[in-house]
């Protein structure tokens, strides 16, 4: 069976409750793909607000959570709140947190494994920077990154997606062409395949991130490995509609 394409719009720290209505309504009212599955990463405040006025056919996800069930952690939310406030995924090991928040590769494999046993779907983010693509690394980095996942996933890879995004093209308009983020895919695919499975290989979904829009989705989405996207920006505007429905 092929991989259903997968579109996952990550809020950020961005919205008010007039904004969110807007992109729901747009949401709402746009044509979407059925065979495409759309998630949205929300700031947990808006959780449960988001999810009770979006129609079930379209995922809610938080874009962080913390790796125990509950406890002494100020600030942090976890993966049964999560849950709780019925959202279904969580967005982890985005290269903000993992940049800004400091999270290593150990820490969101603990988040994963956690979010996992709690029955959430989890995009896991990987992605390399621009100094360590310049210096030859790019395969280094996401083969690491990957590779910390693995135990954490253990046989629950149906309830993950990959998200490959570069850091040099989160935010700055610089989108990896087609091929580059293409062969990364494929690399990632066969690294699965011969340190996992090729059942997992074949069947894990792979989004692109990193400046997708609605006039680079489409030939993005045609390449054979490009699983769906993970839109930050656009996924804030009405082209999020767009970036949805590129693959068919
Ligand atoms: O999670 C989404 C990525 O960080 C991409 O963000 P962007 O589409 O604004 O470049």
């Amino acid at each position: 069976m092929g991989r259903k394409f997968v579109v996952g719009g990550n809020w950020k720290m961005n919205g008010d409750s007039n904004q969110i209505n807007e992109i729901i309504n747009n949401l709402k009212n746009g044509s979407l793909d059925p065979n495409a599955e759309v998630v949205i990463g929300v700031p947990a405040i808006y959780l449960a607000q988001v999810r009770s006025n979006t129609p079930k056919t379209i995922g809610v996800a938080a874009q962080n959570c913390w790796k125990a069930d509950k406890g002494a952690f100020t600030g942090e939310i976890s993966a049964p709140m999560i849950k709780d406030v019925g959202a279904e995924w969580v967005i982890l090991g985005h290269s903000e947190r993992r940049t800004i928040f400091g999270e290593s590769d150990s820490l969101v494999a603990e988040k994963v494994a956690n979010a996992l046993q709690h029955n959430l779907k989890v995009i896991a983010c990987i992605g390399e920077t621009l100094e360590e693509r310049e210096s030859g690394k790019t395969e280094e980095v996401v083969f690491r990154q990957t590779k910390a996942l693995v135990p954490a996933i253990g046989d629950k890879w149906n309830n993950v997606v990959l998200a490959y995004e570069p850091v040099w093209a989160i935010g700055t308009g610089k989108t990896a062409s087609p091929q580059q983020a293409q062969d990364v895919h494929a690399s990632l695919r066969k690294w699965l395949a011969e340190n996992v499975s090729a059942e997992v290989a074949q069947s894990v979904r792979i989004q692109y991130g990193g400046s997708v829009t609605a006039a680079n989705a489409k030939e993005l989405a045609a390449c054979e490995d490009i699983d769906g996207f993970l839109v930050g920006g656009a996924s804030l505007k009405p082209e999020f509609v767009n970036i949805i429905n590129a693959k068919h």
